[in-house]
């Protein structure tokens, strides 16, 4: 499906968007609540990362497949080994199938996992028997994937010695990690962080509790890029919260300096962002290697502005869904950008032109589709394979339209 994108009737006035939770949240939950039935979960994310993890979690022997998800494949495979009397193959799709697992496998093996792989070392699909996991401490590289870490730290309830992890390197994607652990801590898990230690106790039971999953933030990107290329327009998103678990809020102070204000209404919990009068730097300089999921956004943002960028702190987005920083520079030089990238920096000139017409490949990539979206305020775009988008945020094209951009969609 493609889907073709103008400016439209944009902006709708007092829009109100709700997005649905955050998928790593709660997938994290849906890990914490498979060894603790008595916990419940209000507003699940409606993500296609979310649905197959919880498909995953209901199988006891056989083949789980998670596609694209990330987080439910690294997530699994640590809950599966540390799981008795399970016998899993745990697969996904063809770019899951070269995204690189290794460390994690090293981590649980060395801990007595039994994990083999199926087809090419060092990558999924893998062979997991289950097993009662007694020993308690673990190294691991951190600067390659918070997610592995994640992993571990979300089992390590079900060792009864609790974990002992030794963080070895730059420890990368750092919120991730931290919102592993409070969330840990928000069920009476016992835990702590300090320097380049995680502990994590050991627990059997925990109380009953609710646990509310915040809206997505990495998903409210869009929306704020939409913001900062528009001349004036406000609009609504919930439920937000000031105080979020989500290293992606950094957005707010992100995006404040690029135009787009926010006000946090902590007791309806929404934010209203507006478009601000304000002087835009000539340039942006960030490091985002705590917020990785930003930085195709902001690229495509400052591009729309006419600003230049360097973006640093990126050598993650070679092993995400595709290679980003690749996918990124193809597609906005087909927009007209001057644009360098190297393992882990991007840096874009100021525009001098946007083409018009163009039709941007995706790449599988969720993220490509909605981070070029909001440049069909400049010209008109057409974004291929547009049903990427389900991986993270099924309703992004209808939310699109409810803020008053057209999109018309075109079976491809
Ligand atoms: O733990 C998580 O929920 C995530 C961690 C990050 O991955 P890395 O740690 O691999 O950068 C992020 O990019 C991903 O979308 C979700
Ligand atoms: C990188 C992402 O997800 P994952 O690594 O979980 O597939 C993402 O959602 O941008």
């Amino acid at each position: 499906m493609k889907v073709i994108l103008e400016h439209g009737s944009f902006p709708v006035k007092n829009v109100k968007i709700n997005i649905s939770g955050s998928k790593s949240e709660s997938n994290r939950m849906l890990i914490l609540q498979a060894q603790f039935p008595n916990i419940s979960i209000e507003n699940l994310s409606e993500s296609d990362d979310t649905k197959v993890l919880l498909e995953g979690l209901k199988t006891t022997n056989g083949t789980v497949d998670v596609h694209h998800a990330g987080t439910a494949m690294r997530f699994l495979t640590a809950y599966f080994a540390a799981k008795e009397d399970t016998e899993i193959i745990l697969t996904g799709s063809q770019r899951m199938q070269e995204r690189p697992i290794e460390i994690l496998v090293n981590a649980l093996k060395s801990l007595g996992a039994d994990i083999e792989y199926l087809k090419n070392e060092g990558f999924p699909p893998l062979k997991i028997k289950g097993k009662s996991l007694q020993k308690s401490e673990v190294k691991i590289k951190a600067n390659i994937s918070s997610q592995y870490i994640s992993a571990l730290m979300l089992v390590a309830p079900m060792f009864p010695n609790g974990l002992r992890i030794y963080l070895e390197g730059k420890t990368t994607s750092m919120p991730y990690i931290e919102m592993t652990l409070s969330l840990l801590k928000s069920i009476g898990i016992k835990g702590g962080f300090s320097k380049n230690e995680i502990l994590i106790s050991s627990k059997k039971n925990v109380e009953t509790k609710t646990l509310v999953v915040e809206s997505d933030w990495s998903s409210a990107s869009y929306f704020y890029s939409l913001l900062a290329l528009s001349e004036n327009a406000e609009m609504t998103l919930g439920s937000y919260s000031n105080k979020s678990l989500q290293g992606d809020s950094a957005l707010a102070l992100i995006y404040d300096s690029l135009g787009v204000k926010t006000v946090f209404n902590t007791s309806e919990g929404i934010i209203s962002l507006s478009k601000k009068k304000t002087e835009l730097p000539d340039s942006l300089l960030l490091d985002l290697s705590n917020t990785p999921d930003l930085a195709q956004t902001i690229a495509i943002t400052c591009f729309g502005l006419g600003i230049s960028c360097k973006l640093t702190g990126l050598h993650t987005l070679k092993i995400k869904e595709t290679d980003r920083l690749l996918a990124l520079k193809n597609e906005l030089e087909k927009m007209g950008a001057t644009i360098q990238v190297d393992d882990d920096s991007l840096n874009l000139e100021k525009a001098t032109k946007i083409n018009s017409n163009k039709s941007i490949d995706t790449y599988q990539d969720h993220r490509m589709a909605m981070a070029f979206a909001p440049l069909s305020l400049k010209t008109k775009l057409a974004i291929n394979d547009a049903e990427v988008v389900s991986k993270s945020y099924p309703n992004f094209w209808k939310d699109l339209q409810k803020v008053g951009i057209k999109c018309v969609l075109e079976n491809s």
